[in-house]
């Protein structure tokens, strides 16, 4: 795209349409690439492509997938340095994130050394396991990731020996309740559907529309999809990744407990002294939780029908209101299955993650996109917070550093703007009154609510121009973001950011004689106890006292430590497209992409693609890289000529002969006080030069020494073409 001589919105839109409707799915910005959701399956994915893009230098094969997982493995080791690397994939729901992970992925494990290796297998089915619990249909996206994922992938002399996976966030409230034409995650139908008739009457089970957490959004099937056939693949993943028959079964019970758990209902109950209390409508449900979950039934009856308080070292016991028995079985269940999918993500990275002495990593970031539904509420502004330090880190590589550089180096340069997200960002998280801080100090503060957080936030930022009051005296705000204005609905806020399991109900848990679950909540227990302990004295979220940290503060501090692992990397970005809201094959609703290419700021992102200098080289390390292409070949090398002479030699000679434009204004490179700054092109044409000549020296040695073994020739082509 970057060679458009017109450059605007309407010349960028038409060529991705052009290309779309020839069914090339995949463009450049500079090593950017667009991919536009074609949401239907091309052949392009097979090892004849593999070995196609294998080895090959950005740009010079037309845009892949192929090609950003090749220049990620080939930049692993440049130079002889180790540098970790980051396939950086954003878009919103339904863009093509998740497959275009998996497409790396699969790339990634053809090419390594070494691709048949057993640890290369389980990294690649930890994919459709993770799908299974962390994926959903929900009205956007049929397969929508409702959790972020950072994949770290490890190499050591190019070959795969572990990886691991952190997860962000996964959305609890889908595990109790969800809108029209959404499901709960995969795996609930996809066992309820897959199991045998004797090991569904094992756990009680019977069809997904039989259960509340399963049939709220009216449809239990999604088209297309064969949740019978998935749930083998499933089973043959945990198979694969070592998973004992015995986890296999906890996992089922903990599942089938959540089932049961949503089917309890309660009666009102008039208690003494005109207090109104519950009792349990049918305690079938509860029996099948005591039983699969090895709990005791009385203490999962008293934990969902009274609540315990502690007053001058004596518990008493509470009744709860018809509502609050409600929240409490949904805390249950939510608590029981976000355990059981930390201690998945824990339990595959038990058995692919080796350590990471001597190694490098390509890492791949799939975190859940831009939301904006006709609900907002406290997970869209965690995802959309998340979005904003991914815009800002994307703008930061792409602008504000490279700027820098150019200014450090003082070449000429005009200034490129850029709208800059930190504004939001501020408002959103900065200190003290940042939208999340004052959630936090909220949240921690037991008369306060929905209502009173929401005046908060009105009275510290009503002249901001990021945030808005809504008109009426609805329970809104509104915050403009880079992507657009999001009103969040508050209803909720405050219990969804403490987010806290009782503490009798944890020990309830820890009680159970199933080990694994037991495990699992003294592990939460143990979490939450180191949590409130540690000093937190470094800018991060602080409250008062020692407390339980919030969602908010446990978000806030996971997104940050991301961002600075992912600086520490060499970053290729992944901008998905999503071509219509239908979810249509092979439709391109211009109104939409451009929507997108505004927003992602494609536009700015290209102008400096096209007149930047993303290249950059020290005159010594271009010297010692291209210095074969001088021609005659060395002898104009002057002797003890200074690297910034060569340079200039080299790369006026590369640039005298052949397409590229002559020097002068516009050129495709400049010498800066230290290094070379190149355009894309121009390094592709060294590259291929530099890869010829060397092939040509390879060829030449063997015909020369004429006895040059078969053996020989096969590592002087190896070296060759690891010089590349
Ligand atoms: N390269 C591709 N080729 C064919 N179909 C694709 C491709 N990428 C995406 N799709 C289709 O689009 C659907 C949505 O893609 P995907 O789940 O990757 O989106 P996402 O951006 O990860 O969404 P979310 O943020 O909701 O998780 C896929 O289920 C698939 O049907």
């Amino acid at each position: 795209m970057i060679q458009l001589s017109d450059l605007n919105e309407a010349s960028l839109l038409w060529n991705l349409k052009i290309r779309y409707d020839r069914e090339l799915i995949y463009t450049y910005t500079g090593s950017i690439l667009v991919a536009v959701n074609p949401y239907k399956m091309f052949d392009i994915y097979g090892l004849d492509m593999v070995k196609k893009y294998e080895g090959q230098i950005l740009g010079t094969l037309p845009p892949h997938l192929f090609a950003i997982g090749s220049s990620a493995y080939a930049h692993l080791s440049k130079e002889g340095e180790r540098q970790n690397q980051v396939v950086v994939i954003s878009g919103e729901s339904g863009s093509g994130k998740t497959e275009s992970t998996k497409l790396v992925m699969q790339y990634l494990a053809a090419v390594n050394k070494s691709p048949s290796n057993l640890i290369t297998e389980q990294i690649l089915e930890a994919s459709p396991l993770l799908e299974s619990f962390g994926n959903a249909k929900t009205v956007r996206n049929d397969n929508s990731s409702r959790f972020g994922k950072y994949l770290e992938v490890h190499f050591k002399e190019g070959v795969i020996i572990g990886a691991k996976v952190t997860e962000y966030l996964l959305e609890k409230s889908r595990i109790v309740t969800q809108a029209p034409d959404e499901r709960n995650y995969h795996v609930f139908y996809e066992m309820l559907t897959g199991l045998s008739a004797e090991q569904k009457q094992k756990y009680g089970l019977l069809t997904p529309e039989k259960y509340f957490y399963l049939n709220q959004g009216g449809n239990c099937e999604i088209d297309g999809k064969y949740d019978a056939e998935d749930f083998q693949s499933l089973l043959s993943a945990m198979q694969v990744l070592g998973f004992t028959m015995d986890e296999q079964d906890n996992i089922f019970r903990i599942l089938a407990s959540v089932l049961h758990l949503g089917n309890v209902y309660f009666h009102r109950k008039q208690l003494k002294h005109g207090t109104e209390g519950v009792e349990i409508g049918s305690d079938a449900e509860i029996r099948w939780t005591g039983h699969l979950l090895q709990l005791n039934v009385d203490g999962i009856k008293r934990a969902l029908t009274t609540k315990t308080t502690e007053a001058r070292n004596e518990r008493l016991l509470t009744p709860l209101s018809i509502d609050q028995a409600l929240d409490a079985r949904d805390a249950f269940a939510k608590a029981l299955y976000s355990a059981l999918f930390s201690w998945l993500v824990q339990r595959i990275n038990s058995i692919v993650f080796k350590g990471t002495k001597r190694t490098a990593a390509i890492s791949i970031l799939d975190i859940f996109g831009f939301e904006d539904f006709k609900e907002n509420s406290f997970e869209q502004l965690c995802i959309n917070y998340a979005n904003e330090n991914l815009q800002f880190y994307f703008n930061k590589h792409i602008f504000k550093l490279e700027q820098q550089e150019y200014a450090r180096d003082k070449i000429e340069w005009q200034t490129i703007t850029y709208s800059d997200n930190m504004p939001v960002i501020n408002l959103i998280a900065k200190k003290p009154v940042g939208i999340l801080h004052l959630l936090d100090d909220e949240s921690n503060f037991p008369k306060a609510t929905d209502l009173s957080f929401l005046e908060k936030c009105h009275y510290n930022h009503a002249l901001d121009e990021l945030y808005s009051r809504p008109r009426m005296s609805s329970l809104e705000f509104g915050v403009r973001h880079y992507a657009g204005q999001v009103w969040y609905n508050v209803e909720g806020f405050l219990d969804k950011n403490r987010d806290t399991l009782r503490p009798d109900v944890v020990e309830l848990l820890i009680a159970s004689k199933v080990t694994m679950l037991s495990r699992m909540f003294q592990s939460v227990r143990s979490h939450h106890e180191t949590a409130k302990t540690i000093n937190k004295a470094n800018g991060r979220f602080v409250t008062m006292k020692p407390r339980t940290p919030t969602v908010a503060a446990r978000f806030h501090d996971s997104l940050q430590q991301l961002l600075e692992s992912m600086t520490k990397c060499n970053p290729w970005f992944v901008r998905c497209i999503k071509p219509n809201n239908d979810k249509a094959p092979m439709k391109l609703d211009m109104p939409i992409v451009l929507e997108q290419l505004r927003y992602t700021g494609m536009l700015e992102t290209i102008r400096i693609r096209k007149t930047g200098y993303p290249i950059r080289l020290k005159f010594g390390h271009f010297v010692e890289r291209y210095r074969y292409l001088l021609r005659p070949r060395g002898c104009s090398l002057p002797r003890g000529a200074p690297f910034r002479e060569l340079c200039r030699a080299i790369l006026d000679q590369a640039t005298m002969d052949g397409d590229l434009p002559p020097p002068g204004h516009g050129h495709d490179y400049q010498l800066g006080t230290t290094r070379v700054f190149m355009r894309e092109n121009l390094e592709r044409k060294l590259e291929k030069e530099r890869a010829d000549i060397l092939r040509e020296a390879a060829v030449t040695v063997q015909v020369r020494e004429g006895k040059t073994t078969k053996k020989s020739f096969f590592i002087l082509k190896k070296n060759s073409s690891a010089l590349l």
